[in-house]
């Protein structure tokens, strides 16, 4: 009955022959293709081909054994289905294939075969009509009361299923959407049958005799199902994991047919390009698998949410109080759209795990996505739709994961993002409602968060950890949670305090903890191998007389269980972490004058750099190097004015009125791969060309911070807790910064406070006096001036 309405498929049609199963029309399949006929249909037709036609291909499963190395044609079936490529991949491993993804759209009978070479080319008769699955009409007399049967078959079976897995719902909202003459082919190809079974549905040209051969099939997989369930002992998941045994692969095929029939509609108006059919394809399913209305209680209890978090972190008081406010008022009000949330600080402080205790507190769901790296907004937005090779932006994919709509999003860099993100979807085109999620963000620093998006944040800052904070992460949450990770108690392995501390100052070099937690990492993977090996010795010897041990396993026999615990003292640790890495380089690097030790601030955390600067016969010439920004060379010139405009009152004419006569100046920043910037290292510059046009030795313990003037006032700058950790960290004793940053050091540890003694200055003049032992100019019986004024 060939169709005279409606969509016709080609008259003639290329036939792939498939051996490992059958394509049913309604069911999506991927098929890999790697004979030599059928390669070369799919790199003549598929790939070839522009026009929609060319996409169209007759899929014959094989009857016969397959027979791959003889260039007969097998023996065909004589019906096969039509079927739409959406997709097809190639890859040349392990051997030269394609691996096809095929939508059936309807049988078709070959009337004639055409040509065997290249690929089989055969007369086709086309059997269903193909819209008669958007009319729906009901029949009548036998017809209308199998299908009758076979719906209610249907529905009895997916009742027997776990509703809350969303392929089961949207089953059950299928049976009622589809036409139920498409029913026969579209559950035989879901549920458990063979290929023989699924190739006699297909032969069953007559819609009658179709539901005739699947509706035993169907009941079949009833019975089954439930003496499956009576065997089973009654476990809660049990259902679940039956549902998905039932509709293991069906997912695509599902979404596909949901719209199949509004696909097939739109497949008539479409222009013919095969581009944009894979597309709809792709649009239909993402539509259908995105979780519109479905979404997870908020149980949300403030005091169990205060201890949760107290108990998943330490220290970091003002972000957990600032977040349990949050919480709180989301509880009185949860219709009030709280700002987003954005914590910002350096690698490895904490930040993500945070979002991750506030999603358990809430009993929500959680996905991160990450924003580094993303440069174009169709990154997030998604591309439209129209474009080849078209996605979804990561937003809508992370709805997708995490199928629910009210998930927290943790929108992890934003720093990183090039410009501010507008998430409404390009690829959906339709507004989902966002409202429901809860996004947080961090970022390292909120210099480069687009300014569009950084207002409508409330950022918190989450600094990094003194040493002792450390210590105490280490002992409460790294070292419990490794130890754990790597099957190992703490009857077995200990780490004292000593140790911890020696790993932080001596093998990380970080604000956070992130490096702490792999060192400790590597500390129990080298104790595990020697708890499984049932060495005798615990200790540091144990790492250190493998050979011996051996030996005395060898001669008894029997291995022995190591002596418990093993402590790693400070040897053992230096066995298993190699070196220390971080020797306190700082008083060998200040032995010259023309060296300055200056506090930054990076995303990464504070750091102390090192300012260096020598002369040289010349022109009066600065030369600046170490990827300086512009902010930081005019710093440069600056300090360099100053000096010069008072170089009488410090002593530095050196014989002439002006230091630079007759010399260059060359300044350098060390870690030139570093880009520096920014005005707070003026009264570092100022000193170290100070102390090398003086000749005089910058105190080594001293470190400093501030931006300067031209008439040598010092003015505040920022980063200042994270600056002074750094300096503690690296345990200079003495730290110069602005005055007006006075107030900012009630955030910072007062044990921290009382190691380091802290100089406040508003003026150059006081920094000067402050880096230099005995003051600035200090009597030098070398600096013997002779003023030409
Ligand atoms: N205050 C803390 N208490 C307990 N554990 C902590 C604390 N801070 C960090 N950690 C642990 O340190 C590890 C690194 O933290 P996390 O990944 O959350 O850092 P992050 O700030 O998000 O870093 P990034 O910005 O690089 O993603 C985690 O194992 C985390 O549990």
């Amino acid at each position: 009955m060939s169709s005279n309405s409606g969509i016709q498929i080609p008259s003639r049609l290329p036939l792939l022959c498939t051996d490992d199963g059958v394509l049913l029309p309604g069911s999506t399949m991927r098929i890999s293709v790697d004979t030599a006929r059928n390669m070369q249909l799919v790199k003549s037709r598929l790939l070839k081909g522009t026009s929609l036609k060319s996409t169209i291909i007759g899929v014959i499963p094989n009857t016969r054994d397959p027979v791959h190395d003889s260039d007969e044609l097998p023996s065909l079936h004589s019906i096969g289905t039509a079927g739409l490529a959406v997709q097809v991949v190639g890859s040349n491993w392990p051997k030269p294939h394609y691996t096809l993804l095929i939508t059936g759209l309807c049988r078709f009978r070959v009337t004639q075969l055409l040509r065997e070479r290249p690929f089989p080319v055969a007369e086709v008769e086309q059997l269903d009509k193909l819209e008669q699955y958007t009319e729906g009409d009901q029949a009548d007399g036998e017809l209308g009361e199998l299908s009758l049967r076979f719906h209610q078959a249907a529905v009895q079976l997916v009742g027997m299923l776990d509703m809350s897995v969303p392929v089961v719902a949207k089953l059950r909202r299928l049976l009622d959407s589809l036409p139920r003459e498409t029913l026969p082919d579209v559950l035989a190809s879901m549920i458990r049958t063979s290929n023989k079974e699924k190739l006699q549905v297909l032969d069953a040209v007559d819609l009658e005799e179709r539901f005739k051969k699947a509706l035993p099939l169907l009941t079949r997989q009833i019975e089954g199902l439930k003496l499956l369930q009576k065997t089973r002992k009654r476990r809660p998941d049990d259902d679940k994991r039956v549902g998905q045994h039932v509709i293991s692969s069906s997912s695509t095929l599902l979404s596909e047919n949901v719209f199949f029939s509004s696909f097939l509609h739109r497949l008539k108006k479409m222009p013919q390009s095969m581009p944009e059919h894979a597309l709809t394809r792709n649009y239909l399913e993402m539509m259908v698998e995105l979780p519109w209305s479905k979404s997870t209680t908020d149980c949300l209890d403030i005091r169990a949410a205060r201890v949760l978090l107290d108990n998943d972190h330490y220290a970091m008081e003002k972000l957990k109080r600032r977040v349990l406010e949050y919480l709180a008022v989301r509880q009185l009000k949860s219709t009030l759209k709280g700002p987003i949330l954005c914590f910002v600080g350096p690698p490895g402080v904490g930040k993500t795990s945070v979002g991750r205790s506030i999603a358990r507190t809430l009993g929500r769901e959680f996905h991160r996505i990450a924003l580094g790296g993303v440069c174009d907004h169709s990154d997030i937005r998604g591309h439209r739709r129209t474009y080849v090779g078209s996605m979804p932006g990561r937003i809508i994919n992370g709805l997708k994961t995490a199928g629910v709509n009210n998930p927290i999003f943790l929108l992890d860099e934003v720093d990183k993002l090039g410009k501010s993100p507008d998430f409404t979807d390009h690829y959906l085109n339709v507004p989902f409602d966002l409202s429901q999620v809860l996004f947080i963000a961090t970022a390292n620093t909120t210099a480069t968060i687009p300014p569009a998006l950084l207002d409508r944040m409330e950022v918190l800052q989450v600094p990094g950890y003194t040493q002792e904070e450390k210590v105490e992460i280490a002992h409460r949450h790294l070292i419990p949670h490794q130890l754990e990770q790597h099957g190992l108690t703490p009857q077995q392995l200990q780490i004292p305090q000593d140790t911890t501390k020696d790993i932080i100052s001596k093998y990380t070099r970080e604000a956070g903890v992130r490096s702490l937690e792999r060192k400790i990492g590597a500390i129990c993977r080298a104790v595990a191998v020697k708890v499984a090996e049932g060495h005798k010795e615990g200790k540091a010897s144990l790492y250190l007389s493998d050979q011996n041990t051996e030996n005395k396993e060898e001669d008894s026999g029997i291995a022995s269980p190591p002596e418990m615990p093993i402590v790693i003292d400070h040897i053992a640790l230096k066995d298993i972490l190699g070196p220390p890495v971080f020797e306190m380089e700082v008083s060998e690097r200040l032995t010259l004058p023309g060296v300055a030790i200056g506090l930054a601030w990076t995303p990464m955390g504070g750091e102390i750099m090192f300012v260096e600067a020598s002369r040289m016969e010349g022109e009066g010439q600065l030369t600046l190097t170490g990827q300086l920004g512009d902010v930081m060379k005019e710093s440069a010139h600056l300090a360099i004015s100053w000096l010069r405009s008072n170089a009488k009152t410090y002593l530095l004419t050196n014989g002439s009125a002006d230091p630079l006569e007759g010399t260059d100046i060359h300044l350098h920043f060390p870690a030139g791969a570093v880009t520096k910037d920014g005005p707070s290292a003026g009264v570092t510059i100022v000193t170290c060309l100070a102390s090398l046009l003086s000749g005089r030795l910058v105190r080594s313990d001293v470190a400093m911070t501030g931006e300067i003037t031209l008439r040598g006032l010092v003015l505040p700058v920022g980063g200042i807790k994270d600056k002074v950790l750094a300096a503690h960290r690296a345990n200079l004793k003495r730290v110069i910064v602005p005055k007006r940053n006075e107030k900012d050091l009630e955030e910072i540890p007062a044990h921290v406070r009382a190691d380091l003694d802290f100089v406040f200055a508003s003026t150059l003049d006081e920094v000067l006096k402050a880096a230099f032992d005995g003051g600035f100019p200090a009597a030098v019986s070398h600096a013997q001036v002779v003023s030409k004024l």
